[in-house]
């Protein structure tokens, strides 16, 4: 039985900001982005990243656009520090890139990590203590003053430190660590207390970075807090506004987003949204959130299986499937109504004329993220006719029309009920041909068939074929007003199969395939059953022969 939760946890307090005007902003450009898979990322890892593994994500950072990469918390190890170094010492970092280090206001710590920074053409430095009632109690037993003084003491050490190392671009970065836990007011005092030492300038702002450490409360109230600050936080132009949401609730993401309209400029997060516990906000959600609302984010993720693959084999964690815009099943719907819309979305963007994604279920064009169209639509036993008939189409180029649509998917049901699996597209297209006779020996197949006899207006044509029955050659032949007719008359006449085509359809194979045209007939029999035929050959003449065999053999089946 759970406890009574009124007893044991304490509601969060909310702003007092009821002019607030976030909620009614947009946003409008992709804010700076600050990538912490290197530290926040690293840090949370049951086996943090060696070397190798600590450049091949790096490697892809860069590649994927990041302008700021947090690379590490040189104090922590020698991994770490060495690490740092060899990015500098082996001139990995790109001249348009930024690399960020982390520490702890203690002295040994900050000259450790101005250490490692020797020789870097510009670096972020940053700095932090945490400032929330808890932790001023808890772990540091502190008043409110001896934090500030903390941050003061430690602030003062970076321009000491800077100073030695004049010939590189420094940027000094303060987190007030538990920022979304702190009383407001007591946040923008600390902050005050550290712009005050390092005096920032439009030309060289500090970055304030405002951490959800743990996420206690709702995205909305972030984003007060978050509006607060920007509102109260003095020297704004030579500030830069930095969130680094965490996601204990689930709500990182819109916790982000909120705070960008308050006022932020700036994103620290790591891709797929690693991190400690629940994870860092999601970097890539949160990039092509803003792209599929028309904004450039910055950020690259065109290839996207190879973003995962290579996350996954530094982080040594799997992303999930229905990881947003990354997951192996995103794009996928195995449910036959969502299939059917997305089937009629596809067919209805390659006829409009404007570029606008407007396809049913799917936010994003799959291929922007580097994916095919073949895997938006899988079958299993919820799926519909539409699902069927996409997979065939992808994977075979057929265009089934809609009542054989609806014929074999009920074929593909029963097997689906049987089995309970998901039917891959390799056993949909075995059921097509055992469905329609189209593998092995059947009863009737054709050998060769010759309708060329002079043809004039209103003069029957003559089929003369040569087909197996049962395995033995015959000779037959019909008279109609085209070829479909004649053959029925010959099957009629010769091999006692009486069969009616009530409707019929054809059409080009895509180019590539060996088979040029497909052909469908829909049949009655003598006894009143409707079933369907289908041909594929290289000649469509030939392709609606076979259509009409494919349906006597299907008749013959019972
Ligand atoms: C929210 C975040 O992600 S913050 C970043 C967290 N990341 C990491 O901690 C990873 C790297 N850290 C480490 O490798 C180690 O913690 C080190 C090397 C930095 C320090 O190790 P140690 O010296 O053994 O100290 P330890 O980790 O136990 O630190 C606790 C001490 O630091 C103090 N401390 C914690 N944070 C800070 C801070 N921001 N500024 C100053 N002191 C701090 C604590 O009060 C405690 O002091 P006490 O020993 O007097 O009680
Ligand atoms: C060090 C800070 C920025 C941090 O990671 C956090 O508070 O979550
Ligand atoms: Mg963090």
């Amino acid at each position: 039985m759970l406890q009574n939760p009124e007893t044991k946890y304490r509601r969060f307090t909310t702003v007092d900001l009821p002019d607030r005007t976030w909620p009614s902003k947009r946003i409008e450009k992709a804010p700076i982005w600050l990538s912490t898979d290197l530290r926040d990322g690293n840090q949370s890892l049951i086996d943090p990243m060696d070397g190798e593994k600590k450049r091949r994500f790096f490697d892809l950072l860069v590649a994927s656009g990041f302008k700021q990469i947090e690379v590490g918390f040189p104090s922590a190890s020698q991994t770490e520090f060495d690490f740092i170094r060899s990015l500098i010492e082996e001139n990995r970092i790109p001249d348009d890139v930024t690399i960020q280090v982390l520490t702890q206001s203690r002295e040994d710590l900050i000259r450790r990590s101005f250490e490692s920074l020797k020789g870097a053409k510009q670096a972020i430095v940053h700095l932090y203590n945490a400032t929330s009632p808890s932790f001023r109690r808890t772990v540091f037993n502190m008043e409110k003053a001896d934090v500030v003084k903390l941050a003061v003491a430690g602030a003062k050490l970076f321009v000491e430190e800077a100073a030695k190392q004049p010939g590189t671009k420094w940027t000094f970065q303060y987190s007030p660590e538990t920022f979304s836990a702190t009383e407001p007011d007591f946040a923008v005092e600390v902050c005050e207390a550290v712009l005050d030492v390092w005096q920032p300038t439009p030309e060289n702002p500090a970055i304030l970075n405002l951490p959800a450490t743990v996420e206690v409360a709702g995205p909305n109230i972030y984003a007060d807090q978050i509006e607060y600050f920007c509102r109260n936080i003095s020297r704004r132009d030579s500030v830069i506004v930095s969130v680094h949401p965490h996601n204990d609730r689930g709500t990182g993401v819109a916790a982000a987003e909120f705070s960008v309209m308050a006022g932020a400029d700036r994103i620290e997060g790591c891709l797929f949204g690693n991190g400690e516990r629940t994870g860092n906000v999601d970097l890539v959600t949160l990039a092509l959130n803003l792209y599929t609302q028309g904004i450039n984010p910055g950020l690259d993720f065109s290839d996207m299986r190879n973003v995962v693959r290579t996350v996954e084999y530094c982080n040594q964690l799997p992303v999930h499937p229905r990881h947003p815009y990354a997951g192996e099943l995103v794009f996928t719907a195995f449910s036959g109504s969502h299939q059917d819309a997305i089937k009629k979305g596809f067919a209805a963007q390659s006829k409009r004329n404007d570029e606008y994604w407007d396809v049913p279920y799917l936010p994003i064009d799959p291929a922007d993220v580097g994916c095919s169209y073949e895997a938006v639509i899988r079958v299993n036993s919820q799926s519909g006719k539409g699902g069927v008939a996409w997979v065939l189409e992808q994977d075979k180029g057929l265009q089934l029309p809609r009542r054989m649509q609806i014929d074999f998917s009920r074929k593909v049901q029963e097997i689906s009920d049987r089995t309970g699996k998901e039917i891959t597209a390799g056993a949909i297209w075995e059921a097509f041909e055992e469905s329609y006779c189209l593998a092995g020996a059947q009863r009737f197949d054709l050998i060769e068939y010759d309708d060329t006899g002079a043809r004039k207006p209103g003069q029957d044509r003559v089929f003369v074929g040569r087909i197996t029955v049962d395995g033995k050659e015959r000779s037959i032949s019909g008279k109609g007003n085209g070829l479909i007719s004649g053959l029925l008359e010959a099957l009629k006449a010769d091999c006692g199969m009486e069969l009616e085509v009530l409707d019929y359809h054809e059409h080009a194979l895509r180019k590539g395939s060996d088979a040029q045209a497909a052909a469908y007939v829909e049949c009655r029999t003598a006894d009143g059953r409707t079933l369907f035929g289908v041909g594929i050959d290289a000649d469509v003449a030939i392709a609606s022969v076979k259509a009409v065999l494919s349906a006597a053999n299907v008749a013959s089946k019972g």
